[in-house]
């Protein structure tokens, strides 16, 4: 099996390192991988002039499997959009129609004293996000900055979903819900939006098929709030592009820091590209305090879907939770007078526990 690294900027290829020690490990005690770096983001344009080269592109479709640190750093925000470091994100995920975005928030019994919440609004929360991600208006067109009639510069985008897309994502959740405990909740703004009030209306249709799962709606602001009100109420929550992206942030906190939240980015054959769910987090790039679990839980998720190796991802997985239980922290979820050990001494815990 052949996995892609792409460690991507700042904080990206410190935390990757972590994760590749953990596959290091698993290939010394005999699990058939291999892989190879290629750089994206800003890395990419510093290499190739472009935040996806082509031979980056090429690698990862010839993979079986991506794993991806982040991608972003200020010094690239005035470039035009097409060279900027999210875009080479952005364009891979669109390339390999990675459409199905699963982001589990997760909380360890360990960490439920570091969540945003009261412990016991989070302890055994267990609910997964599930995100269209190539659609929405992240992709529409037109777009642009343009010149209105008041002769005054004004910005636009395009937010739309094509019937085909919601249904697609509709059969990723209620799918994942059967797994799970049966409720899936689709988060919109049909009070508001067209987008939206197409989006209830398809995945209502799709939600027929599925009669052992329930289904309601929410409004993304109430969701918003009610994911800090109430979280355990949810299972799987399905969403758009962007109500996505915002509730998967927020979500992070709940768990205990978003340092902790994984993600597997799929297409239709469970190809997928895992990352993740933060950013580069460029305030502490280079300082060696970043915490690695979240990129080490997303390859336990890449062993998982796309390599079909069960056994190991739950190893994977479970060392995590042992480290946690001996509790080793990194500063991000590190309690009042715990000294916090650095993004490696963290990998090597994991291994270790391994
Ligand atoms: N998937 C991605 O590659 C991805 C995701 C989100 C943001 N970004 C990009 O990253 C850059 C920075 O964005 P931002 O600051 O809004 O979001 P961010 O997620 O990078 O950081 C937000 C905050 O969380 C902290 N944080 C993030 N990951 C952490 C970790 N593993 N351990 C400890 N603390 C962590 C950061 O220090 C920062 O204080 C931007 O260029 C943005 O576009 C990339
Ligand atoms: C960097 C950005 C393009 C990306 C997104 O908005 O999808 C990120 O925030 C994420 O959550 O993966
Ligand atoms: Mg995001």
């Amino acid at each position: 099996m052949k996995i892609a690294i792409l460690p991507g900027d700042g904080i990206g290829p410190e935390i990757v390192a972590e994760a590749v020690k953990v596959l290091e490990r698993l290939r010394r005690d005999g699990l058939d991988v291999e892989w190879t770096h290629a750089p994206i983001g800003g890395a990419g344009y510093d290499a190739y002039g472009d935040p996806l080269p082509a031979s980056t592109l090429a690698l990862a479709k010839a993979a079986d499997a991506i794993l991806l640190g982040a991608v972003g750093a200020p010094k690239y925000d005035a470039l035009p959009r097409e060279k900027r470091p999210e875009q080479g994100l952005l364009r891979i995920r669109k390339e390999l129609e990675l459409f199905a975005n699963l982001r589990p928030a997760l909380v360890h019994d360990e960490l439920a004293a570091a969540s945003a919440l009261k412990p016991e609004r989070v302890a055994g929360l267990d609910l997964l996000i599930v995100r269209e991600l190539t659609g929405d208006i992240y992709f529409g067109q037109p777009r642009g900055i343009r010149v209105n009639a008041a002769g005054e510069r004004e910005g636009f985008d395009t937010m739309v979903y094509a019937e085909g897309e919601i249904r697609r994502i509709a059969h990723v959740a209620f799918q994942a819900a059967r797994k799970r405990r049966k409720q899936v909740c689709s988060v919109d703004k049909a009070n508001v939006l067209e987008t939206s009030r197409l989006w209830r209306e398809v995945v209502t249709a799709v939600g027929r098929e599925y009669p052992d799962v329930a289904l309601t709606h929410m409004y993304v602001d109430n969701a918003a709030m009610q994911l800090v009100r109430n979280p355990k109420q949810f299972d799987v929550i399905l969403t758009g592009n962007m109500f996505g992206d915002i509730l998967s942030d927020e979500a992070s906190m709940l768990t205990g820091s978003i340092g902790m939240l994984p993600s597997a980015s799929l297409d239709a054959h469970n190809k997928g590209l895992y990352e993740p769910v933060h950013g580069s987090a460029p305030d502490i790039a280079g300082q060696g305090v970043a915490n690695p679990l979240a990129t080490i839980l997303s390859l336990a998720m890449l062993l998982r879907y796309s390599l079909g190796m069960e056994e190991a991802a739950r190893r994977v997985e479970r060392a995590v939770g042992a480290v946690l239980a001996s509790g080793v922290r990194t500063a991000d979820i590190a309690e009042p007078g715990v000294k916090p050990v650095s993004t490696a001494a963290m990998g090597d815990a994991v291994v270790a526990a391994l």
